[in-house]
């Protein structure tokens, strides 16, 4: 079945910081991630994490972000993360597109090599909020409840706070 784009594409500005850099691209039509690459090359050891350069910077439309996001594969092959993930590249932001990559796995370092596809950028468009403060905030069915208040699993149903799962965390590991 081909793919009828519902939506004209957002023009973006890219500017080339490395000259030799492929303009990133969707793999296929419909996916919501153009492949963002490295233009270092850089191993990790576990435990590590790099600022990895895209050779890319852009110019988005007032109105709208960039989301800098993992790549799945990756992180499933080689435990590859992004410590900020997504990373927000705000409208305003003319400086090269970079990537935070650590390495979450813990025995095996990963190599990238110049080129490779290491995250994927997101554009969206996004709402400009004014704040307005109130003494009391309208009443909602969820109001306060938040961090498991709805359960599923009957050690955590209850909990009010991240405590309570780093305690179910260790009683498990003590079995
Ligand atoms: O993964 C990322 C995240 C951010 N940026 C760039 C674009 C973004 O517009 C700028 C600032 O990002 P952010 O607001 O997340 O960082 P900050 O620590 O708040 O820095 P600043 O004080 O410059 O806003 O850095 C990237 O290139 N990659
Ligand atoms: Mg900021």
């Amino acid at each position: 079945m081909s793919h009828t784009p519902l939506r004209t594409p957002v023009d973006v500005l890219i500017r080339r910081v490395d000259a030799e850099v492929p303009i990133p691209a969707y793999g296929h039509p419909g996916d919501a991630g153009a492949d963002l690459v490295t233009t270092e090359a850089a191993e990790l050891a576990p435990g590590e994490r790099a600022v990895l350069p895209t050779g890319v910077s852009i110019a988005l439309p007032d109105g709208y972000a960039a989301f800098v996001h993992p790549r799945s594969g990756l992180a499933a092959r080689c435990g590859v993360a992004l410590v900020n993930a997504p990373g927000t590249v705000d409208a305003g932001y003319r400086g090269e597109i970079k990537v935070i990559v650590v390495n979450l796995d813990p025995r095996e370092s990963v190599r990238f090599e110049r080129f490779d596809r290491i995250a994927q950028l997101v554009v969206q468009q996004v709402e400009k909020v004014r704040f307005h403060e109130v003494a009391e905030l309208p009443g909602s069915a969820r109001a306060e409840g938040g961090f498991g208040s709805t359960g599923g699993h009957a050690a955590t149903d209850g909990a009010q706070g991240g405590n309570r799962y780093a305690s179910v965390v260790s009683d498990r590991e003590g079995q």
